[in-house]
């Protein structure tokens, strides 16, 4: 497809049916980093209206320990996980009142969905949140999104919502995502820094941004800062999906293709797939080796991993957790979700699936990774 322009992109934005809208705990917290529910509700008069017009929103919104350290009695944002589960465990609560309550004043139900990112890889739990958050739209529903963080292990989480919010729009199909966060889109320097100029259009997010230097957060309560931002706007930019990016009180604006913020093009056709996040975004937790007859079957294609062609297996993981599979010389062929726990590979390895059946029964008889959970490198 051949790349659109910035007009053309922010008209695209506009016209969108299905959008998803993320939003950080930086913007939704004021500067003690406690939940403000004023700039909730600005928020949701800019969603609000957009869903007047016949759009389908899917909110994603952090803020959850942004909501709920203050009423457990800390001054600032805990840094320790289990205290920051157990003030996510108690402002996701207070935040969703706040949302039902500003968005009842325009007449909008919400609904909540927690995801934790094993949701995204496993194949039912991933059709699962489809089905749910499809039929929410289905109904009028603003379905409002946020990570599991009270039960997120620490190995395997999103931690920022960016990433998250590109593959909900990659689940529901949207035509846009809309980044919203403290600062007005992507600047040539973390913005503080002198010199630091405002970039209003990517024509390739897959494109090495050179003369872009990407920080960190720049607040107390953020956390991926713009390196995971681009990266959810890389995951929609190969679905597919245009994305701008700018700050919350600009979320209006932004809904209308105003011309604000970043927006990045999309790279391909629409697309949806479960793979997007085991190719981008899963950190893999060991690594499989698979024989000269096995990387070429892979590399063919179409074929899943079978134990017969795999001589070694590095790493702890669990099944459904994501890995890599190299060949003997170690060079990177493959992603995908392995069928096994790691303790039970060594057993598996030269097996054929008949083998497997007969010697260890019938649950051990499937691929080591299923070549619907498999991605090329
Ligand atoms: N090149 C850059 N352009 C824009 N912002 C940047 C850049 N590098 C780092 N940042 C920082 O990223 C921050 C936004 O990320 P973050 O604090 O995680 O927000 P959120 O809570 O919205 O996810 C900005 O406040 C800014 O300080
Ligand atoms: N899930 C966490 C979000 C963590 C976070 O700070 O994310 P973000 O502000 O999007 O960088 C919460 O609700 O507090």
């Amino acid at each position: 497809m051949s790349t659109q322009s910035q007009a053309e992109v922010r008209r695209a934005i506009a016209e969108a049916h299905t959008i998803v809208v993320k939003v950080g705990s930086s913007s939704l917290s004021g500067s003690s980093g406690h939940l403000d529910p004023e700039r909730l509700r600005g928020l949701v008069t800019a969603i609000a209206q957009t869903v007047r017009m016949d759009a389908r929103v899917v909110l994603v919104s952090s803020g959850a320990i942004a909501s709920g350290f203050g009423p457990l009695g800390f001054d600032a944002r805990p840094t320790d996980v289990a205290t920051q589960q157990a003030a996510a465990s108690v402002g996701q609560g207070l935040l969703m009142s706040h949302y039902e309550a500003a968005f009842g004043r325009y007449g909008l139900r919400v609904g909540q969905i927690l995801i934790t990112a094993r949701d995204t890889v496993q194949a039912t739990q991933y059709r699962n949140v489809q089905r749910t958050l499809n039929r929410l739209l289905e109904l009028g529903v603003v379905p409002i999104v946020n990570e599991n963080d009270a039960l997120a292990s620490n190995e395997i989480r999103f931690g920022d919502n960016d990433r998250l919010s590109a593959l909900v729009a990659n689940i529901v199909r949207a035509d846009a995502l809309v980044l919203l966060t403290d600062v007005d889109g992507l600047y040539t320097a973390p913005p503080k820094e002198p010199g630091a100029r405002q970039i209003h259009y990517v024509p390739n997010v897959l494109d090495t941004l050179e003369n872009v230097r990407i920080g960190g957060t720049g607040s107390s309560v953020g956390t991926g800062g713009m390196v995971t931002k681009l990266e959810a706007a890389r995951v929609a930019a190969v679905s597919g999906i245009p994305t701008v990016l700018t700050c919350a009180s600009n979320a209006g604006p932004a809904l209308m293709g105003d011309r604000v913020g970043t927006v990045f093009a999309p790279i391909k056709q629409r697309g949806t797939s479960r793979r997007l996040w085991i190719g981008f975004a899963a950190d893999p937790r060991g690594t499989l080796v698979a024989d000269e007859g096995a990387a070429k079957a892979i590399l063919g294609g179409r074929a899943s991993l079978l134990s017969a062609g795999v001589v070694g297996v590095r790493g702890e993981f669990s099944a459904g957790d994501p890995v890599l599979i190299v060949d003997e010389h170690g060079n990177k062929l493959a992603k995908g979700i392995s069928g096994f726990d790691s303790e039970e590979v060594p057993a598996t390895l030269g097996r054929t699936t008949s083998q497997l059946r007969k010697l260890l029964g019938a649950e051990y008889a499937h691929p080591l990774v299923h070549r619907d959970d498999l991605v090329l490198l």
